[in-house]
């Protein structure tokens, strides 16, 4: 696999790795404790949607929440990734949002059982186009913000992360070995809410990348 390719690395069907309450201010604000390791779960590459087409609402939520989130896509495979060596594995990053059917994230919480149908239905994942890892000299510091319909919703920095990029890379990967093409959503700051058919979402990283989606419903 060639370096351009990996600009269209949503192609690949690789894992897309996600970590939840990463951030202190977005666990208080869904009232769960600071976690004391990373929470992780995963969505399939059917998951990844593309500018230009719309976020569907599945059918079986009426709350459907944004989350905005710093994404890095992997560029070197490996599993038991040392810290200090993990930025190394990194090829680049993406804009992405986590798409979170609210209601059935709490129905399945309240059952224990996964959040697959709260996460991972198509439309979950839309991503910006992909950021050279040159571009952000220091992803554990830039501003992430969204908005619906020209609002502010959401505006965190990744400095506000509770577990770090090269933390995440040596966790995941003693578990999941990490491939070329897989991508790991690093967790939403504060100003999660929710969205309806026809609203406009606007997120970007501050001086880097906006990207733009409508809400559609089947
Ligand atoms: O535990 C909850 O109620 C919700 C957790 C999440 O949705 C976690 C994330 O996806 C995140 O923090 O980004
Ligand atoms: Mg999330």
């Amino acid at each position: 696999m060639t370096a351009r390719n990996l600009t269209r690395f949503w192609e690949w069907g690789r894992k897309i790795i996600c970590v939840g309450r990463n951030y202190a201010d977005h666990a208080k604000e869904l009232k769960n404790a600071i976690p004391t390791e990373p929470v992780l779960f995963l969505k399939p590459p059917s998951a990844y949607l593309k500018e230009g087409s719309p976020i569907i609402v599945p059918a079986y939520s009426s709350n459907l929440h944004h989350e905005v989130e710093l994404g890095v896509v992997i560029g070197k495979s490996g599993r038991g990734i040392p810290r200090e060596s993990a930025m190394d594995h990194v090829a680049g990053y993406v804009l992405c949002l986590d798409m979170t059917a609210r209601d059935i994230q709490e129905e399945c919480k309240s059952k224990g059982l996964p959040w697959t149908l709260a996460k991972a239905f198509n439309t979950s994942c839309p991503v910006s186009e992909f950021i050279p890892k040159d571009k952000i000299p220091d992803p554990g510091n830039v501003t992430l913000w969204l908005k619906v319909n020209d609002q502010m919703r959401q505006n965190g920095s990744t400095s506000q992360m509770i577990f770090s990029i090269p933390y995440l890379i040596n966790y995941i990967s003693d578990i999941i070995s990490l491939e070329e093409g897989d991508l790991i959503l690093t967790g939403t700051p504060k100003g999660v809410s929710g969205v309806q058919e026809h609203d406009e979402i606007t997120a970007g990283i501050e001086g880097i990348v906006t990207m733009s989606f409508t809400v559609d419903r089947l």
